[in-house]
């Protein structure tokens, strides 16, 4: 009896050895085909135009890891037209898409057949929150719509006096800098990322959540210090360790759980992950300032402390008005936002409505002070409205056509977000193509900004004059596609505009910007933003009022 069951307990290790040795061949010899084989001579999309296969392990990685954000894909348009292939690392292809037809065809009728990629979800769910940014289809259709009367014409018209506070403080902080430059020249060299990074976080707290963050002032402010150290992670190589260890069997899923976050030190030991652990403890950190602040709201909303919920203005004290009022649920079949939900949402409006300002103001004062000639245009637009009223409502900065140009067209020759991604959640025809299954799909947006055959052979300038008089291929929902398009398109393209609108109108009002040294170049760097890499150093001169 026992010399048979042991005989058995032997083939039965037997069996799983030669079932594991059988898993690992087929493992090895799908791998060999998804590399070296199915790219070359299986793909569908083999025959299309695009850059060379190169090094079938790495692919187009290392022209795309040294090229300034968004470009290599410029190039490539030029060079292979509008619709092309690009296989990335380990025989990963990707199509690039330029084209209105294509891109309506992705963003907007097969939206939902095509969802941001399992990666850029967890990604951004990491360090934007797993709000709006990391859900699709009906999840996304009904937070969306609870969300969207927070951003409606109505709302930011009323909020546009809350941008006011933080830019008065800004300007009346660089004066005095200047001022107190000992080399007193009316001059100073200033990083103005940084300046417009601490703006904007100041002004979407306060519109956001009503909450006094005061980075101006205060540098030491709990969420700003926790926001500084989470930016100051941001590059390419960050960018391409988070995404390794997302791409891990179970990798979004440590570092989501409470064990993973326990844990994280055990990242400092693994030689260059030391930030995931820094970037766990920088949002665990913010995303219990967003929980204590929800607690206030929720008090001021039943009522505690005789606060006068109703004439608040910001994003959170609406939400939380319409939930309890059972409205939002009407519109959305009963659907309501918990608590933990609208913490998501708050990490989400701080992360998107933060940065990507920051970067397009950035990125706007440097093609200002490199292009003096329409910084004094802009001046003479905005000097005589800013000196007679200096808080423009939100109807006078949208009658600035010239201010309306320069916003515009920052955003298309540097826009934020260089580039993004999708994937085909099921096979379809894009035009006479056939795309499979799993297609990742590059959307370069820089290159769609500055496509030649919309936008002329002028496309890479900055020109702000091009706004009144558009060409005649500009298509309005697809040549200019910073903020993106359809149903997950930009939540806060209308606030955002606004918010660069009333910064710069003030800035230029009040200042003059010079390039910090002749020659100097931009930098732009890109983890999910383009910002610079240098904290954009301009020279800044006070104008006598
Ligand atoms: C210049 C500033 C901004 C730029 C360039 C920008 C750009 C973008 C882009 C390109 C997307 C689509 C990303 C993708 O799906 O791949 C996006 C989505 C989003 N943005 Fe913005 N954004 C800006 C400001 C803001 C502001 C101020 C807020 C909110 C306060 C905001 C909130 C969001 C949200 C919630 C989404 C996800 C929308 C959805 O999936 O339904 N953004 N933004």
């Amino acid at each position: 009896m026992t010399k048979f069951s042991s005989l058995r307990g032997e083939s039965l290790l037997q069996t799983i050895q030669y079932a594991l040795l059988l898993a690992f061949v087929v493992l090895l010899l799908r791998a060999i085909y998804s590399v070296f084989i199915y790219p070359f001579i299986a793909s569908p999309l083999r025959r299309l135009p695009g850059p060379p296969l190169g090094n079938p392990l790495l692919g187009v990685f290392l022209p795309i890891a040294k090229s300034e954000p968004g470009v290599i894909q410029r190039d490539w348009v030029k060079e292979h037209g509008p619709l092309l292939r690009a296989v990335g690392p380990l025989g990963v292809e990707r199509l690039l898409v330029v084209k209105p037809a294509d891109l309506d065809r992705i963003l907007v009728t097969g939206w939902l057949e095509c969802p941001r990629p399992d990666f850029m979800k967890n990604v951004l769910g990491l360090v934007a929150g797993y709000g709006l940014l990391t859900v699709t289809g009906d999840e996304h259709r009904m937070m969306r719509k609870v969300l969207n009367p927070a951003f409606s014409i109505q709302n930011l018209m009323s909020q546009t006096e809350l941008y006011y506070e933080p830019i008065e403080i800004l300007i009346n902080r660089l004066k005095t800098l200047i001022k107190e430059d000992t080399a007193c020249t009316g001059a100073k060299q200033f990083p103005m990322y940084n300046w417009m990074s601490k703006v904007t976080l100041d002004i979407i707290c306060q519109t956001a959540f009503g909450y006094d963050c005061n980075s101006l002032s205060n540098p030491d402010n709990e969420l700003a210090v926790a926001y500084e150290n989470l930016l100051k992670l941001q590059s390419n190589e960050t960018n391409a360790k988070l995404v390794c260890v997302m791409l891990l069997p179970g990798g979004p899923a440590l570092l989501r759980s409470e064990w993973g976050y326990r844990h994280r030190h055990w990242f400092n030991k693994i030689p260059g992950l030391s930030p995931v652990a820094t970037m766990l403890t920088c949002v665990r950190q913010i995303r219990s300032i967003c929980a204590q602040l929800l607690a206030r709201k929720i008090q001021e909303t039943a009522g505690v402390g005789a606060v006068d919920t109703a004439s608040k203005k910001d994003i959170m004290s609406l939400l939380l008005r319409a939930r309890a009022s059972g409205d939002s649920a009407k519109d959305t079949g009963g659907y309501r936002m918990e608590d933990h939900a609208l913490i998501e949402q708050m990490l989400t409006f701080l992360g998107a409505g933060h940065e990507t300002t920051a970067s397009g103001l950035s990125w706007a004062l440097w093609l200002l002070a490199s292009h003096p000639e329409a910084q004094s245009k802009l001046r003479a637009e905005v000097s005589s409205i800013v000196s007679s009223n200096p808080r423009p409502d939100y109807r006078t900065l949208k009658d600035l056509k010239y201010l309306d140009g320069v916003v515009l067209e920052s955003l298309r020759v540097l826009p934020p977000v260089p580039v993004t991604n999708r994937i085909s959640g099921t096979g379809f025809w894009l035009n006479d193509v056939w795309v499979p299954k799993g297609t990742l799909f590059c959307l370069p947006i820089r290159a769609i900004n500055t496509w030649k055959e919309v936008w002329g052979d002028d496309a890479e300038e900055f020109r702000p004059e091009r706004w009144h008089d558009l060409p005649q291929g500009y298509n309005s929902t697809f040549s200019f596609l910073s903020f993106l398009a359809g149903p997950h398109g930009c939540i806060g393209k209308t606030m955002a505009v606004m918010e660069m609108k009333a910064i710069l109108a003030l800035l230029v009002a009040n200042f003059e910007f010079r390039p910090a040294h002749e020659g100097q170049l931009a930098k732009p760097t890109a983890t999910i933003t383009m910002k610079p890499a240098d904290s954009m150093p301009l020279l800044v001169r006070a104008l006598s009022s």
